[in-house]
């Protein structure tokens, strides 16, 4: 390497990407109404994103149920970040439990199970609702529950694309002594995500399509985040590169070199490299990274937040806040 390479220090994004099809707000009302026969909600979280996935419209909705917090994925995050995390949800969730998952793991998928059969003395059948925005894995930990719990196959259809999941389906027995159901649903985006970056690290994990995320973009984030950790050498090794770099375009070229991605014309197909490495990072191929900020102060000021209805706020209604502040910045610089 020649000069020291010297990461970017912030990234600068202000599209804000927005996905809430009517089968959301659909499927937000259903569970409203479907609650009532629920024991437990169990609220999925992507733990890579541990506060980005984190919708405060369930706060409002499924708030005074019993709950358990799910932060699945845990294989694709840093796991130094779980305790900063449970040590936050702790002060400010006392009596919601965590647990940090993978679909995989047999054990995670046990302890899960554990907790719910605990909750059938005195009630004979308990009854579990999966809920949590779109890709987290809902469908997949059901499907895992019930291999686990009673050794039968898939009961719901699974994909690397969010919102396969469309409507409320119906229960499916996942254990048999205590006798323990599950409901999965919808997942369900926030309607209005007002940080573009945030919208981005969405994006980024899979829960929004990624059409309406431009895939390049989402790759010159990914590759911020990897510089930002000194994590070069496996883009480096992987796609014969010399020196980390801060530009996507020479990080995209290289990709698609390597893979052999060339358009009909001979050029080099950058959008196919883009599709490519985003498929490694879900795949954890390049690593465990956990992408929001787990710092103490952070978390704290945002699970304050997630208490209050600012974060719910319609888009109208937040421009209409931002004019307000424009307003009063202006009148400040007269005085
Ligand atoms: N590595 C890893 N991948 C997972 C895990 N759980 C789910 N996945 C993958 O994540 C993708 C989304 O899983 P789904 O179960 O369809 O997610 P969902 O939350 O039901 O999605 P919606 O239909 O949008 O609500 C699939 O490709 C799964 O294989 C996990 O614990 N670890």
């Amino acid at each position: 390497m020649g000069q020291r390479f010297i990461p970017r220090s912030t990234f600068h994004y202000d599209r804000v990407i927005n996905w809430f099809p009517g089968h959301m707000a659909k499927g937000l009302r259903v569970i409203s109404e479907r609650l009532n026969s629920v024991d437990l909600v169990v609220e999925v979280r992507d733990a890579r994103i541990p506060v980005s996935s984190v919708n405060p419209n369930f706060e409002k909705v499924v708030g005074k149920k019993k709950r358990l917090i799910v932060y699945n994925k845990a294989d694709l995050a840093d796991p130094t970040q779980q305790q900063p995390i449970t040590r936050a949800l702790a002060e400010h969730n006392p009596n919601t439990p965590v647990l940090f998952t993978s679909c995989h793991s047999h054990k995670h998928m046990r302890s899960l199970l554990d907790y719910a059969a605990a909750l059938a003395d005195p009630i004979p059948q308990v009854n579990l609702m999966i809920v949590g925005m779109p890709n987290v894995g809902k469908s997949s930990l059901l499907n895992a529950l019930r291999h686990v719990g009673v050794n039968k196959g898939k009961a719901a259809a699974t994909g690397n694309q969010p919102g396969v999941t469309r409507a409320v389906v119906g229960t499916v027995k996942v254990f048999e002594h205590p006798a323990i159901y599950l409901i999965d649903t919808p997942g369900v985006m926030i309607p209005h995500l007002s940080d573009p970056v945030r919208s981005l690290r969405v994006a980024l994990t899979g829960g929004i399509r990624d059409h309406l995320a431009d895939e390049q973009v989402m790759v010159d984030y990914l590759l911020y985040e990897l510089n930002k950790r000194h994590q070069y050498d496996h883009y480096m090794s992987y796609y014969n590169m010399s020196e980390p770099t801060n530009n996507v375009n020479i990080l995209l070229e290289s990709a698609a070199k390597r893979i052999g991605a060339m358009s009909k014309g001979g050029e080099l197909d950058l959008n196919m490299a883009s599709k490519f490495i985003l498929k490694q990072y879900r795949q954890g191929k390049m690593g465990q990274y956990t992408l929001d900020d787990t710092s103490p102060e952070s978390l704290d000021t945002f699970f304050n937040q997630v208490k209050t209805p600012h974060l719910e706020l319609s888009r109208r209604q937040e421009k209409k806040l931002q004019k307000l502040a424009q307003r009063k910045e202006e009148r400040r610089k007269k005085d």
